[in-house]
């Protein structure tokens, strides 16, 4: 069964002079092992979407259903993973091993169950047991954030709700994030990230939630974002769309480094043939 969100609407300080309307009319579907961006400026309320996922804010109006369960429920907790682009400010024990088994046996796992959970969520985002004994504010900041997402993945959730996951991350803390999450997909978790990084995470998106002043502006597949044009879009596709208004017949739906090389070659060939023609 799927997240679903009918007519939601959201204001922060509701009814006093601070009143600010976050989200409008929200009408939104996930599917699981779905890989969803949610796109759109700053202040265009991804973050605010991405919290009542998991029942962190609860909407004014509207309904929002996680596999038909309340968002604020124990069992839909534990079927959406939430993880924040500070890691730090998620981890609070001593060990990485008491970070990761904090969810499990808060669920009631026995601490055989919690530990084949651990050894589980480490090696999903490729981390060394010797990690384990750590204390998890010493590791670098790409390992913090491994390590927030194996403490979400130890509950074995459904979903991964995710907002600005590698902001802030040095390349390889970027790399070794966006690999764990492309492993986790594949396990069939739905991975829901709300990102500005385009480059690193545009290639792993099959959905895309586009989000403008509260609302919900453009939903659908990544090859019809780019056929409609929409923005943000990853350097390369902003690249290929400016070669295209300067009148080069280029793919504006190529987006990767190789069908973009693809696309100028072609041209190149096209060009060659025509000069000696001539
Ligand atoms: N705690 C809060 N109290 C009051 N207003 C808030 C709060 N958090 C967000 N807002 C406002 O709600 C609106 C949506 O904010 P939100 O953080 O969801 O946007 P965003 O798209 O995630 O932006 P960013 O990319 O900057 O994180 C903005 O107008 C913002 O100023």
């Amino acid at each position: 069964m799927p997240i679903i969100l009918e007519n939601v609407s959201f204001s922060y300080s509701r009814k006093t002079p601070l009143e600010t309307p976050a989200l409008r009319n929200i009408n939104l579907r996930i599917e699981k092992g779905e890989f969803v961006g949610i796109l759109g400026e700053k202040g265009a309320g991804k973050s605010t979407l991405a919290k009542l996922f998991n029942g962190l804010l609860k909407p004014e109006t509207g309904k929002i259903l996680v596999d038909g369960l309340d968002p604020s429920s124990k069992e839909a907790k534990r079927r959406i993973g939430m993880v924040f682009q500070q890691a730090a400010d998620q981890l609070f024990c001593k060990t990485v091993y008491q970070e990761i088994a904090f969810g499990p046996l808060n669920f009631g796992c026995s601490k055989k169950e919690t530990e084949e959970r651990v050894y589980e969520a480490i090696e999903a985002v490729s981390l060394d047991q010797t990690i384990l004994t750590r204390d998890p504010f010493s590791l670098s900041g790409g390992e913090m954030q491994r390590v927030a997402l194996a403490s979400a993945l130890a509950l074995r959730p459904d979903y991964l709700v995710l907002d600005e996951p590698i902001t802030g991350l040095d390349p390889a803390g970027k790399k070794e994030i966006l690999e764990a999450l492309k492993k986790i997909k594949e396990r069939g978790t739905a991975v829901i990230t709300v990102t500005h990084n385009l480059k690193g995470f545009f290639p792993l998106l099959e959905t895309i939630v586009l989000m403008k002043e509260g609302k919900i502006v453009f939903q659908g597949s990544r090859e019809s974002y780019l056929e409609k044009g929409c923005i943000p879009l990853p350097p390369i596709a902003s690249m290929m769309k400016e070669l295209r208004a300067r009148g080069l017949p280029v793919n504006p739906a190529a987006f990767t480094v190789e069908d973009a090389l693809e696309e100028i070659l072609k041209l190149k060939s096209a060009f060659e043939k025509e000069n000696n023609g001539n």
